[in-house]
């Protein structure tokens, strides 16, 4: 049995399925764990979020920023981006099954065995397992409540909070797990979460950090896998951290991890 972890995929279907030819990929006794913004961009959201649902117990998934705003705009809550290819998946007949298995999905996944932690942008330097778990655990309590549209997705676009805080509740805690767990990228000395730079790190703003070079228990203790930071093109430059969006979705390629071999192989983006 293979753990084959991917990138970002952005609806990249077609390289998806290259990639998963290239191993051998096998459901019956492989994993296939996805970190995360499966739609978006590329032609093939509706095929990604199909084979997906598809897998069934042999695909782990975790939510990203773009999997959540697609259930804004699926709930008429926002307008569609134009650079986002999202007509033909939230036309299609079966688009209300997908979108209800979408929001089933967690923003954590871990694999003990291997000491695994998958999320789609990152863990907080301050959080500890426990946090992390109860963090995430009830953003998807929320998600799976008949009104999430209006009680959650609705009112998660905004930056604040932007630093954690153990004492806070409701939907303010949410929001702060959401804005970490899925759209993190670099924080300021304070710990608090920066919204505006994405560049990479030789090109960053003074003051700020990459989140995985804050010491963290976490990162003593696992490997932790995220995607979401395309420009970094896989490099941490910490073995036990790995970054998988090498930015299909912008004509860059797709990477997927085989876990116990710790070989990473490469799709290119097809023309
Ligand atoms: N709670 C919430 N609050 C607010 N919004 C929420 C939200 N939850 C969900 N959303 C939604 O999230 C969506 C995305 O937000 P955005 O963060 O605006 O989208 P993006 O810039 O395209 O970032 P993306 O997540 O795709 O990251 P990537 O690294 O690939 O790309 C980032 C940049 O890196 C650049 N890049 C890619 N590869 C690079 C490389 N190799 N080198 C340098 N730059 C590169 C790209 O050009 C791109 O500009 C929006 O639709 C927004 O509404």
């Amino acid at each position: 049995m293979a753990h084959y972890f991917v990138g970002d995929i952005q609806g990249c279907f077609d390289e998806l399925k290259l990639l998963l030819a290239k191993v051998d990929f096998n459901p019956a006794k492989d994993e296939l764990w996805a970190v995360g913004d499966l739609v978006a961009r590329g032609h093939g959201s509706l095929q990604t979020l199909r084979y997906l649902k598809s897998l069934e117990g042999s695909a782990k998934v975790t939510l990203g920023n773009h999997d959540l705003h697609l259930l804004a705009l699926h709930g008429k809550l926002k307008r569609a981006n134009p650079k986002d290819n999202l007509a033909e998946l939230l036309a299609a007949d079966d688009v209300s099954n997908l979108i209800d298995w979408l929001r089933q999905q967690p923003l954590v996944q871990t694999l003990p065995s291997h000491n695994i932690i998958m999320t789609h942008a990152g863990v907080p330097p301050q959080w500890d397992l426990t946090t992390l778990q109860t963090e995430a655990l009830a953003v998807s309590n929320a998600l799976k409540e008949n009104d999430y549209l209006n009680s959650l997705i609705a009112k998660m676009y905004t930056e604040a909070p932007d630093l954690w805080d153990s004492k806070s509740k409701g939907l303010p805690r949410l929001r702060y797990c959401i804005n970490a767990l899925t759209r993190m990228r670099y924080l300021h000395p304070d710990g608090s979460l920066d919204f505006g730079c994405k560049k990479p790190i030789k090109d960053k703003n003074s003051g700020l950090t990459p989140w995985f070079e804050f010491d963290s228990e976490l990162k003593d203790n696992h490997t932790l896998v995220f995607g979401h930071w395309a420009a970094l093109m896989g490099v941490t430059q910490q073995d036990n951290v790995l970054a998988l969006d090498t930015g299909c979705c912008w004509g860059e390629y797709m990477t997927l991890w085989h876990a116990e071999t710790n070989e990473k192989i490469i799709q290119q983006k097809l023309k």
